[in-house]
């Protein structure tokens, strides 16, 4: 019997890294990809690729590691996706694999055995890759933890050693998180976790070319790092504590965060200008990338009607990127905030240079102006304050809900300033006319794309970027 689709679909649904939400779709295939090697009896540790199949005709393929045990696995019942007679290896209690300590262990092992000699890059199905950088013995023997965090995809970290990042969506052709960390590693950028090893699916295709999926990354895990965005919610709820000091008077203040922040972008900016291909392209350019954001704006009418009242002002800020006479563009972070930072006793880290996950993966390597991941963090900026006023809650007692509103603006205002001076003095460059007038697009397209993100992801959040729009219409 093959895999019965009713119980996936159960697992998918619920996923949080199921970007298919608020779609209609469904499962229209399911193929086996790989399989680990050395599992001991009684255990099958498999890679599947399910095919989702939407209603407009698109499809997108995720991927399912599962490990197939013969006997039921009490300690792992959380993680139970179903039992059925599978195909190649017979009556099955398949749980997710990544929950599992005994899987996780063979996908390590396979990184350590395979991935260091080019000649045994290939795993036993002949289907999988291990790929590995050299400088960094890795510790086979430590332990997995499945992070539980809101992931657009799963990452299981090895003991205090390595982190894997398993890719849930994936697609032929290369993952920018993966090249990126590559040629950042190899440059010695002191901005980013270091590239251990990569997976691939060497596929057949049916007329007989060869194309690769990019699985999943091993990295450096930067265990004792505190992640930007939780550090920026303990700034603003200090500073709400504070009924009577200002941002600057308050012990938690974020500026120098984020002009350390906006260095640490400016020289990642400079890496990747160096690495991958710069290129200054005419007002063709211009207007085409005005004309693809009034597209998104457009396609996110359908879906957040409340964004309405605000779409003359957006247009407007998108026609006035279509009178610049060029832009510059090169690789870019391509979906930058604050979750995406990480503070370490040696300063701050940039991770998931994987773009924007909605994004087509041959899109997302494709250069951009370095304004869209400013305008990123600018966002999370007005974020991290909003967020901490929406949940405190309570009854208004004295206006205290126009009043951390007005410090709540006062907070991003504040580090968007330290950010952004701090970047532009890195780089030597100014916020003069055309960079502001990009600026503007980016946070208008981005405000967008959140409105989107928010209803389809978590809509009692959707009131954020709308708050945005309204406060600056
Ligand atoms: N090298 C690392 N060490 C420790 N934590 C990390 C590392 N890389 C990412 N993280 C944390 O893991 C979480 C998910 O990582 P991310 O790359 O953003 O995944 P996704 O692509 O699923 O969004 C984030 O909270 C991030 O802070
Ligand atoms: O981390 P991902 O690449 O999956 O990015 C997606 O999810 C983000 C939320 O986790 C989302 O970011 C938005 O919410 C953040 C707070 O949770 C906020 O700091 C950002 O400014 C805001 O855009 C991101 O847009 C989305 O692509």
């Amino acid at each position: 019997m093959t895999i019965p689709h009713d119980q996936l679909r159960g697992l998918i649904d619920h996923a949080r890294w199921f970007g298919g939400k608020g779609r209609e779709w469904t499962l229209a295939g399911v193929r086996r990809v790989g399989e680990l090697p050395d599992a001991p009896d009684g255990l099958h540790v498999t890679i599947d690729l399910a095919e989702i199949a939407y209603d407009d005709g698109t499809t997108d393929y995720y991927q399912l590691p599962l490990a197939l045990y013969a006997e039921p696995q009490d300690r792992l019942s959380h993680a139970l996706v179903g039992e059925w007679d599978d195909e190649d290896h017979g009556y099955a209690y398949v749980y997710d694999a990544l929950h599992d300590r005994e899987s996780m262990a063979l996908w390590l092992a396979a990184f350590a055995a395979h991935g260091v000699d080019p000649a045994r890059h290939h795993d036993v199905r002949g289907e999988l890759m291990f790929h590995r950088l050299p400088g960094h013995d890795l510790d086979i023997e430590a332990h997995s933890t499945l992070f539980s965090g809101e992931q657009s995809n799963s990452s299981v970290a090895f003991g205090e050693d390595a982190l894997m990042k398993v890719f849930r969506k994936v697609t032929p052709g290369v993952n920018p998180d993966i090249a990126i960390h590559q040629v950042l590693t190899e440059a010695g950028s002191t901005h980013v976790a270091a590239l251990y090893g990569w997976l691939d699916l060497v596929d057949d295709d049916a007329d007989g070319t060869n194309s690769t999926i990019q699985l999943a990354m091993l990295q450096q895990f930067l265990r004792t790092a505190s992640d930007g965005w939780d550090l920026a919610l303990a700034s603003v709820r200090n500073l709400f504590a504070e009924a009577d000091l200002h941002a600057d008077e308050v012990g938690g203040d974020f500026a120098g965060e984020a002009a350390r922040l906006g260095t640490a972008l400016a020289e990642v900016h400079a890496d990747l200008a160096e690495h991958f291909p710069v290129e200054q392209r005419g007002a063709d350019a211009a207007s085409a990338l005005a004309d693809a954001m009034a597209g998104r704006l457009d396609a996110a009418l359908d879906v957040v009607p409340d964004l309405a009242p605000y779409a003359d002002s957006l247009r407007a800020t998108f026609g006035r990127l279509r009178e610049l006479d060029g832009i510059d563009v090169q690789q870019v972070h391509g979906d930058l905030h604050l979750g995406q930072t990480l503070r370490t006793v040696k300063g701050w880290k940039i991770v998931d240079f994987e773009g924007e996950p909605a994004k087509p993966l041959a899109e997302r390597l494709l250069p951009d102006s370095v304004w869209r991941d400013v305008a990123g963090m600018i966002r999370s900026f007005d974020y991290a304050p909003r967020v901490v006023a929406m949940t405190a809650g309570g009854v208004d007692i004295g206006g205290e809900a126009e009043q951390r509103a007005y410090r709540a603006s006062e907070w991003a205002a504040r580090n968007r300033a330290a950010f952004l001076e701090a970047y532009t003095a890195a780089l030597g460059t100014a916020l003069d006319g055309a960079a502001g007038t990009l600026l503007d697009a980016y946070l208008a397209d981005k405000v967008v794309y959140e409105a989107v993100y928010e209803a389809r992801n978590r809509p009692g959040w959707l009131s954020i970027p709308l708050a945005a729009l309204e406060e600056s219409s």
